[in-house]
């Protein structure tokens, strides 16, 4: 039986975990935290990040990276955005063998506001890794656990290590495309959840539909925008990693970035809003890594602003949607075209 390192015991990890092993692969999950690590090996269970589940006998906690990674087929590392670069370290001062590295991470990491993949590139050695494949897509860990039907995308360069990835995780409720923009891929998985953030914010204000379409559409003109410009395929956009993935944060009360932004629009402040949630909310960090880029591109990212404004600037989120209201008149379509067209023009 073949085997799978899973880095990362939260949510993700374990509802990934779970794929695989009802796909027959032996899975080892890698947590920082010995206890947990043995509740997963021990009793079979995940209870802070995925109450009430029963995993398989198939997935067997540990602590030890150079347990898990020993005779690993492929790396899935699903840690926060943060901790990246210093789990990509501790793994590569124990890791034997060129492997697979795939990644489920949706964020940009803070400071440097480099993408996943370009970590990963820089931390492990090629000598050390087949290829790099980002999954992505609307999949709330909640539902994959409960073998609801979902679909994601794998993405790489290399579309043979795309299909590796797609052979490893697809089955009947599961279905896995792939997709040849990592660039796309990620940019939408990571700022879909600052965009999530700004729905929960509408929600806890007390704003309808019509609020949420307009944030959710317009949101995704300007997550295109700068990712057309960072050399994305425009049409990745409209696919699961962008549009698919936006509709399923926006809409959740499974997702965390709604829900932080959910108790931000009723008044609470970030700091209590992120001790109440005890688990990752990636959208805050990648407001401030967004924000920079757009900036320091030269890409007009109003919502993301606005956003970043109401996190770290104290702005009261019914003055950042009243701000946003009151801009100029604009052409919906005019500035998205020109960015088509700048790619067209680039591959030429
Ligand atoms: N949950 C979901 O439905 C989905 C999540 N994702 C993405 O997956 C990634 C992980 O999210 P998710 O699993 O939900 O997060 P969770 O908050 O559920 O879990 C995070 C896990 O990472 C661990 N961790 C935190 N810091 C470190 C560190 N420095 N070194 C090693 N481990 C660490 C946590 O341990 P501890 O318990 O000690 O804090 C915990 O086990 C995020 O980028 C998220 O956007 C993508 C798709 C779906
Ligand atoms: O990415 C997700 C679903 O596709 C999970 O979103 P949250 O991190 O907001 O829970």
């Amino acid at each position: 039986m073949k085997k799978v390192a899973v880095i990362g015991a939260g949510s993700w990890g374990t509802a990934l975990s779970m794929v695989l092993a009802d796909n027959g692969y032996k899975v080892s999950l890698w947590s920082h935290r010995k206890e947990q690590a043995d509740e997963i090996l021990n009793e079979h269970t995940n209870e802070k990040y995925l109450p009430g589940v029963v995993l398989s006998d198939r997935i067997e906690g540990t602590s030890q990276l150079g347990n898990a990674l020993d005779q690993a087929a492929a790396i899935l590392l699903v840690v926060p955005a943060k901790a990246m670069r210093d789990v990509l370290r501790q793994i590569k001062s124990s890791l034997k063998q060129p492997v697979l590295f795939i990644h489920g991470v949706k964020g940009i990491e803070p400071g440097s506001f480099k993408r996943m993949s370009e970590v990963i590139e820089e931390e492990i050695p090629e000598t050390l890794r087949t290829a790099v494949v980002v999954l992505s897509g609307p999949s709330h860990a909640e539902e994959v656990s409960l073998r609801h039907p979902t679909t994601v995308a794998v993405a790489s360069s290399n579309l043979e290590a795309a299909k590796k990835a797609q052979d490893l995780f697809f089955n009947h409720y599961f279905r896995v495309y792939t997709n040849e923009d990592t660039v796309g891929v990620e940019i939408g998985g990571a700022l879909k959840n600052i965009i999530a953030l700004g729905a929960g914010i509408l929600d806890g204000l007390g704003y309808g539909d019509n609020a949420k379409a307009a944030l959710i559409t317009r949101g995704l003109a300007e997550i295109s925008r700068l990712g057309t410009k960072m050399g994305a395929h425009p049409l990745t956009f409209i696919g699961l990693t962008g549009m698919g993935d936006l509709i399923v944060t926006c809409t959740s009360i499974h997702s965390r970035n709604w829900r932080a932004g959910n108790l931000l629009g009723k008044g609470e402040k970030l700091d209590a809003v992120l001790q109440q949630m005890g688990m990752v909310v990636e959208g805050v960090r990648t407001a401030e890594a967004a924000n920079a880029l757009a900036l320091k591109m030269n890409i007009e990212m109003p919502i993301t602003a606005a956003i970043y404004q109401v996190l770290f600037d104290g702005k009261h989120p019914k003055d950042a949607v009243d701000e946003l209201m009151d801009r100029d008149k604009k052409d919906e379509i005019a500035p998205l075209s020109h960015s088509l067209a700048e790619k067209i023009v680039r591959e030429q």
